[in-house]
């Protein structure tokens, strides 16, 4: 189990596993009041923490499948990117995809982050890259079935 130091400067409870094997922790919103997202509105929605991630870690900040499905209300960015080096608030850009207005409520689940690690890379230039048997192929080249 990895250790994220964080500060709740919230009233929600810590972000926490739905279950057992979650590899997303739920987010919740910490609101003074309701954010009404109108069809196609936008709104950064708040979640009152700020953590410090290991060197090395990055959090996505993912949809919720049910909300997506059930009111067509996503992550925006998705995946959203949470740098190591961020000490500012986690917040979450929801984003309406349905007709109907959807009502964003004080401590309601909005999103899910999954921490992973990652690589920073550095580029060699070179004038020819190996052959493979892709080659340049891509957008469906290898066909449907
Ligand atoms: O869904 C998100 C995405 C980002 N952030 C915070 C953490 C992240 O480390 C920072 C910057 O995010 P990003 O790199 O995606 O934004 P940018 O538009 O590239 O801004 P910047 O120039 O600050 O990197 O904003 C969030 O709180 N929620
Ligand atoms: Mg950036």
């Amino acid at each position: 189990m990895l250790n994220i130091k964080v500060v709740n400067t919230g009233h929600q409870p810590l972000p926490a596993y739905a279950t057992h094997q979650s590899a997303g922790l739920d987010l919740r919103a910490n609101l003074s009041e309701p954010i009404v997202l109108h069809p196609l509105e936008r709104a950064l929605v708040p979640t009152g923490l700020h953590i410090a991630l290991p060197d090395g870690y990055e959090a996505q900040v993912r949809p919720r499948s049910g909300l997506a499905l059930k009111h067509g209300i996503t992550v925006l960015n998705t995946p959203g990117t949470i740098d190591a080096d961020y000490r500012g608030e986690l917040k979450v850009l929801l984003v309406n995809f349905s007709n109907d207005d959807f009502v964003v409520n004080d401590g309601e689940r909005i999103a899910q982050m999954v921490v992973a690690r990652y690589e920073q890379v550095q580029f060699e230039t070179v004038s020819v890259l190996d052959e493979t048997e892709r080659g340049e192929g891509g957008y469906g080249h290898t066909g449907v079935k």
